[in-house]
């Protein structure tokens, strides 16, 4: 059986959290992570956003300075609260289920990315 890109979110949705973007906003201590690819984010990210592209999430998110475990570089923060988006949701859902099954205990994915996001007149920061 092979399976469609939109059954491999489904399946990944089945298996993460999603919060509305009200929730994220409110959302405190949270790593930011829009996953979407760095044009994308340059048009415009949610404040306080870092920027790990969905295609080599899993080979950095571990390093990244606010993840990474500054007293031993060996030893990501597991346990560091992730909130992830993308552009509608997607790419996000299959980042947190990603970062779920390498450990990472507190992944949430923001439900309609920031499409979404934008929609509910939620601030987004253009440089
Ligand atoms: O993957 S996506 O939902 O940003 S199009």
């Amino acid at each position: 059986m092979t399976l469609s890109a939109s059954d491999l979110v489904q399946e990944a949705r089945s298996r993460i959290r999603e919060i509305a973007p009200q929730q994220a906003a409110a959302a405190e201590g949270c790593v930011l992570v829009d996953v979407r690819e760095p044009a994308e984010f340059q048009t415009g990210h949610l404040p306080g956003a870092i920027n790990i592209p969905r295609g080599v999430l899993e080979f950095e998110v571990e390093a990244h300075p606010a993840v990474a475990n500054v007293a031993d570089p060996a030893l990501a923060r597991k346990d560091r609260p992730l909130l992830v988006y993308c552009r509608t949701g997607g790419r996000a859902a299959l980042a947190a289920d990603a970062l779920q099954r390498m450990g990472f205990s507190d992944v949430r994915s923001i439900a309609g990315g920031i499409v979404a996001w934008t929609e509910a007149g939620l601030p987004v920061h253009n440089r």
